[in-house]
């Protein structure tokens, strides 16, 4: 995993030239489409799993062959209750499946089961607030219409060399659920924030990978202007897509409006760069649905939210509102990284209980050594991010080391990388690689020696820079750390910054007095 750079940047994010326009009101509803992650597949004992050679995890009832028959997975059920009850969701009682009838070469059945009439759960929300989503309002409730468990459909790939169009069914019957919600968003912060809040509950509850951009979720976004007629694109993969395809939509649509047209209900696609025309109202199809006469209906058990929701594990808002208060201190956005990076997370907390709760040192030092230095470090040596490289506890006696002034930081940088570059360092104990690349402190000096030795740096570096020095005694007191900087350089860094910048600010004092 590359860490993502806003991470090591303190900047805002870019925000890019699209306004809203108050005079033409935008109004949006999402239809999520999300895989689950069971081990079968939604009607049949098929591995539910990617990245397999095309048609390889299939069973006759994916295919679509006469006389096979549907039973449901109970994994997929229990990950769409959950679903349920993370969203504030009614679960239903009682819940039956229907078929969605057209044709298509990666439908075999010629139909998709899905819950058209009574779904798993309707009624639900999703809260949305400034503090932790960035949206303009304090709070804002997204309204979820249904939850309702369906197939996934096969892939159809046109392959260029061969000139054939393939089809491969390792996606057919594959379970997914599909969120609706009303058309609560006003803005695009708003979809975005409920986007990222959604996937990573998903992600966090093991409910399905989060990973939009690999095709786990897929979503069709609702459009409309004033109260007008709603426009719906299909099949967007990536936050990114969603948020261009309504950019382009809502612009396409108050250009109509504003030229005196209409906008009719239709349905679009999105090809990279426009919204494109799929079909209108009048064309719609005819999917001829009916119940499945296969599947028996769901009785539930009222009781069945409060079971789950007793077994889920902590949410992650609850766990980011504990990781930004004592005695952890994050910041908010190393927070949600932890929270969407939980093997980072755990790093984390086993750094925190030997530096903080065993050692009773400060957990400043933990936060900049985790969020900054070691995460820094991999970037800057363009290393993929891997914790098995600096094992917890290498990185946390190297923070006590510093603490106790065994090393300074600049060196313990420069160690830091040396672990992360050569596996052979992993085995040895911080104090020995402090030897073996010679980072320590001087501190076999008496501290005399040492402010005598400090002294002598600065004095040949004060009179090798005197227009430094003039610029200082002229008021830039900042230039400073220019000098500093040159000291722990010629020392490689392994004295304490803090000894040069007051032997400077002594001997610059003494020059002044002159
Ligand atoms: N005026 C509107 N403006 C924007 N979005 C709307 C408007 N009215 C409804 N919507 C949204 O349109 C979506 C309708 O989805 P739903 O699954 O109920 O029907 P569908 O799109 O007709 O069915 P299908 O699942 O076959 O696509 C919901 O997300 C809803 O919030
Ligand atoms: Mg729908
Ligand atoms: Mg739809």
């Amino acid at each position: 995993m590359m860490i993502p750079k806003r991470l090591l940047h303190t900047s805002s994010i870019c925000h890019s030239k699209f306004q809203l326009n108050p005079n033409f009101k935008f109004k949006c509803g999402l239809e999520l489409h999300t895989q689950l992650k069971t081990n079968h597949k939604l009607f049949s004992l098929s591995p539910n799993k990617f990245d397999s050679a095309p048609n390889s995890k299939i069973s006759y009832f994916d295919c679509g062959l006469p006389g096979t028959q549907p039973k449901l997975n109970p994994e997929a059920l229990l990950l769409a209750l959950k679903t349920a009850v993370v969203l504030n969701s009614d679960i239903q009682s009682r819940s039956t499946f229907d078929r969605k009838h057209y044709f298509y070469l990666d439908q075999p059945l010629g139909y998709q089961i899905t819950q058209r009439y009574h779904p798993i759960a309707r009624n639900g929300w999703l809260d949305l607030n400034k503090k932790f989503d960035n949206i303009k309002t304090n709070e804002k409730r997204i309204h979820i219409e249904q939850i309702q468990l369906e197939q996934d459909t096969g892939k159809t790939i046109y392959d260029k060399t061969d000139q054939l169009i393939k089809v491969d069914l390792n996606r057919a019957n594959v379970p997914l659920i599909e969120l609706v919600t009303k058309p609560d968003f006003e803005d695009l912060d708003q979809v975005r924030a409920f986007i990222k809040k959604y996937t990573t509950l998903v992600s966090h509850l093991d409910i399905c990978t989060g990973n939009l951009e690999l095709g786990a979720m897929r979503v069709d976004a609702n459009v409309s202007i004033n109260g007008g007629d709603r426009v719906e694109i299909k099949n967007l993969g990536s936050t990114g897509e969603i948020i261009n395809a309504l950019k382009y939509e809502y612009n396409r649509q108050l250009n109509i409006l504003k030229n005196g047209g209409q906008i009719l209900q239709e349905t679009r696609g999105w090809n990279g760069t426009e919204t494109i025309r799929a079909r209108s109202k009048e064309d719609a199809v005819d999917y001829r649905y009916f119940p499945d006469s296969e599947l028996p209906v769901i009785n539930l058990d009222p009781k069945i939210g409060e079971q789950i929701k007793s077994k889920l594990p902590e949410l992650p808002e609850s766990i980011i509102s504990k990781l930004i208060s004592k005695p952890f201190n994050l910041e908010l956005k190393h927070a949600k990284f932890l929270i969407d990076n939980t093997d980072i997370l755990d790093y984390y907390h086993n750094v925190f209980n030997v530096v903080v709760l065993e050692n009773k040192k400060s957990v400043k030092l933990v936060n900049n050594w985790m969020m900054h230095q070691l995460l820094g470090n991999f970037n800057k040596l363009n290393i993929p991010l891997d914790l098995t490289l600096v094992p917890f506890k290498k990185l946390s006696e190297l923070i006590l080391l510093i603490s106790e002034k065994e090393i300074t930081q600049t060196s313990a940088q420069l160690l830091l990388q040396e672990i992360i570059k050569n596996p052979e360092d992993r085995s040895l104990p911080v104090t020995e690689l402090i030897e073996k690349y010679d980072l320590g402190t001087p501190k076999d000096l008496p501290t005399n020696e040492l402010s005598e030795a400090a002294e002598e740096i600065c004095n040949d570096i004060i009179q090798s820079n005197p227009d430094v020095i003039e610029r200082i005694m002229g008021g830039k007191k900042g230039s400073i750390n220019f000098l500093v900087g040159l000291a722990m350089k010629e020392t490689q860094g392994k004295v304490d910054s803090s000894i040069f910048k007051s032997k400077f600010n002594e001997i610059i004092e003494k020059l002044q007095n002159l």
